[in-house]
């Protein structure tokens, strides 16, 4: 692993009576893309703060490079912020904005003019240098507070729900504007959204939150698989979660049946809970399937319907389906193996890594038997 750009050991931080951050561990590595995703109030702002250092940590150490850095000041540390609500100054033209942290370090006005024209460039407003901020719309806003940010060239830029003022369709696009960004600049982005959406689609590494904790950090494709527990497998995306029982290693029983599932290392007859996308539940003919659901009612969304059922025992069960169902009829569910989650009530983080890795091992032994 490269030398961390950024580190978070053991960082407590409490106001008053209220621990606001309890025990955060981070490793941020130089040139990915990160995301703090948690619901609001659950700390992500303030982890920013710590790292820009505008908020002293109570407990623990920020380490920048491997050096501690936490008496270091704000204006010494090689890391700039893009604010949710821009902060941009409105009384400026957009180069004066974007010029105005150069300007403040006595930089050569030669340079100065330079660098603007190439952060400008880059966020593709090459053009709007002598534009009124008040004349700029809510997108082009966004990219001159990230133009304002790089122009600097830090090696961390921290975005604080940038995202979070614009329409649905201009966000999209954002979206990719700022991953490509990312990649085109090399440098580290901390990324701050309650949105999972958002946070799946751009990340390299994600950092679900709650109440002042990490419950679970990893690659979007390892987080939405392998959500750790009730929470992250309810946050990111939509979930069936259902109360279960292991039954001996890849067997578990729920909904008043057994089913193989890809999950080992789980004591024999702990309670679990199971999860399954709605996405990956294939209706069929009740007499070719274990479970029966009844459909309730189902909503129409473009590109696939929304379904939901409820079992024999009372469960309710969400489904999407390109062919709908009718109401009040009774259909088989059915899915594949390696599309039941089963999570272990208060696993912790290595724990869960540890098991994983353990069947993930024993999935191949038997794959190659
Ligand atoms: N200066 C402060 N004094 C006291 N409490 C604070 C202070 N700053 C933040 N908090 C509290 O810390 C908690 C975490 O706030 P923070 O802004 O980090 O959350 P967040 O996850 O970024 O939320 P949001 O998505 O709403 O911005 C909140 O309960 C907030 O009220």
């Amino acid at each position: 692993m490269p030398q961390p750009i950024i580190e978070l050991r053991h960082v407590i931080k409490r106001y008053d009576d209220h621990t606001i951050l309890k025990n955060i561990n981070l490793t941020l590595e130089p040139g990915k893309f990160y995301t703090l995703l948690g619901p609001s109030g659950c700390g992500k702002t303030t982890i920013l703060r710590t790292i820009a250092g505008f908020t002293d940590v109570t407990e623990g150490d920020v380490l920048f490079a491997g050096k501690r850095i936490n008496a270091v000041p704000a204006n010494k540390r090689n890391v700039n912020t893009v604010f949710q609500d821009y902060a941009l100054f409105p009384h400026m033209t957009v180069a004066e904005n974007v010029a105005f942290g150069l300007t403040l370090k006595k930089t050569p006005k030669s340079e100065i003019k330079k660098r603007v024209a190439q952060a400008l460039n880059l966020v593709q407003l090459a053009d709007y240098g002598d534009r009124e901020i008040s004349a700029l719309s809510g997108g082009q806003q966004q990219r001159i507070a990230i133009a304002r940010a790089i122009v600097m060239e830090p090696q961390v830029l921290l975005l604080d729900e940038p995202l979070s003022a614009l329409d649905a369709k201009l966000r999209r696009q954002m979206q990719y504007e700022l991953r490509d960004l990312q990649q085109r600049l090399g440098i580290t982005f901390l990324f701050v959204t309650h949105d999972q959406e958002e946070a799946l689609a751009m990340s390299d590494e994600i950092f679900v939150m709650n109440q002042g904790e990490v419950l679970q950090s990893g690659s979007p494709v390892d987080i939405y698989d392998e959500p750790i527990n009730h929470f992250v497998a309810d946050f990111i995306g939509e979930s069936n979660i259902l109360p279960g029982k292991m039954i001996a290693d890849f067997q578990v029983a729920f909904g008043g049946h057994q089913f193989e599932c890809a999950d080992a290392g789980i004591p024999v007859n702990e309670p679990v809970e199971i999860v399954i996308r709605p996405e990956d539940l294939t209706l069929t003919d009740p007499a070719h399937a274990k479970l029966t659901v009844t459909i309730d009612t189902q909503l129409f969304r473009g590109d696939y319907y929304e379904i939901a059922a409820t079992d024999s025992l009372g469960n309710d069960w969400l489904i999407h389906s390109v062919n709908p169902a009718e109401d009040g009829t009774a259909v088989g569910l059915t899915f594949r193996p390696q599309d039941l989650h089963v999570m272990r009530f208060g696993e912790k983080e290595a724990e869960f890594d540890a098991r994983l890795e353990t069947y993930e091992t024993e999935d191949e032994t038997r794959d190659e038997t």
